[in-house]
């Protein structure tokens, strides 16, 4: 896509923010789960890269660990990035929530489309996020990318360290797995956070939870989360077919 689209919105500039401030702990100790390399690169240089990718987004912001954003500013500064993109740095919060919004408290006017996206999924295609910001564009207030299942879901009944009972089996077919970025009209989303206080687990639920309708594209397999080590493996995978494919 580039910006001669035809979109009713075509003109109006898209900014992403990059939630970049959890701590990994679920891919064990370490550095902060963004700063941790992927074949020498740090997951967040990937992250960055993938959305400025994309010609329809003009402004990053990446949403710093809370005492890293000096270090975070020095990595943008020492590695090779778009020149059209602007690049800004916030530290983030104790929670995704909160860093996405302190995240938003730093966009500057002019910017009416945002894209949300997880440094932890640093290998997203720019075909993925230029599907998102054209279905913004054509006129959805939310758009996430998402897959269909593989596996069959189970709802449970927690139960610590005992057996869960099943308590229902949502027909898998109606069930999507939600990635980033995920697209917004700014208002509508800055609303949204200055609204919902419960906790949520995607940007989109926000909007949901206010009556907005969220739409979906279709996601990609490369867009996966890095969560586990196993991901990491996956990831440097993932480059290392990209490098045999396409020679970089
Ligand atoms: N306080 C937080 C927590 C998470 N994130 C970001 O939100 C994205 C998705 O979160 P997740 O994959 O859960 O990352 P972590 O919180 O780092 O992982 P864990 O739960 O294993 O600690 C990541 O890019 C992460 O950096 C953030 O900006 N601020
Ligand atoms: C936003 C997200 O990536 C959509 O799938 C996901 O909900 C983030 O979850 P996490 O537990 O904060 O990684």
């Amino acid at each position: 896509m580039s910006d001669e689209s035809h979109s009713p919105r075509a003109a109006v500039r898209t900014a992403a923010v990059i939630p970049a401030a959890g701590r990994g702990v679920r891919l064990g100790p370490g550095a902060p789960k963004a700063l941790r390399a992927l074949n020498g690169t740090p997951m967040l240089i990937h992250a960055v890269r993938a959305m400025a990718a994309s010609r329809a987004v003009s402004l990053v912001v990446v949403v710093a660990p809370p005492d890293g954003a000096p270090e975070v500013r020095s990595l943008l500064d020492a590695h090779a990035l778009p020149e059209r993109t602007e690049f800004v740095v916030v530290p983030g919060g104790e929670t995704r929530q909160e860093s996405v919004k302190l995240g938003l408290d730093a966009l500057p006017d002019g910017y009416d489309i945002v894209l949300v996206h997880d440094a932890a999924r640093p290998l997203v295609p720019v075909d993925t996020v230029d599907s998102v910001v054209e279905a913004v564009r054509e006129g959805a207030v939310a758009v996430v990318p998402a897959l269909p299942l593989a596996d069959t879901v189970k709802e449970v009944e927690p139960a610590e360290g005992a057996p869960e009972p099943v308590v229902a089996t949502p027909v898998r077919a109606r069930l999507r797995a939600v990635q980033t970025p995920q697209g917004f009209d700014r208002k509508a989303l800055v609303h949204a956070h200055e609204t919902v206080t419960e906790d949520v687990t995607d940007d989109a639920s926000m909007i949901e939870q206010l009556g907005g309708t969220v739409v979906v594209v279709p996601g990609h397999e490369e867009a996966f989360k890095v969560t586990r080590p196993l991901d990491l493996v996956l990831a440097e995978a993932v480059l290392a077919r990209r490098r045999a494919n396409d020679g970089f």
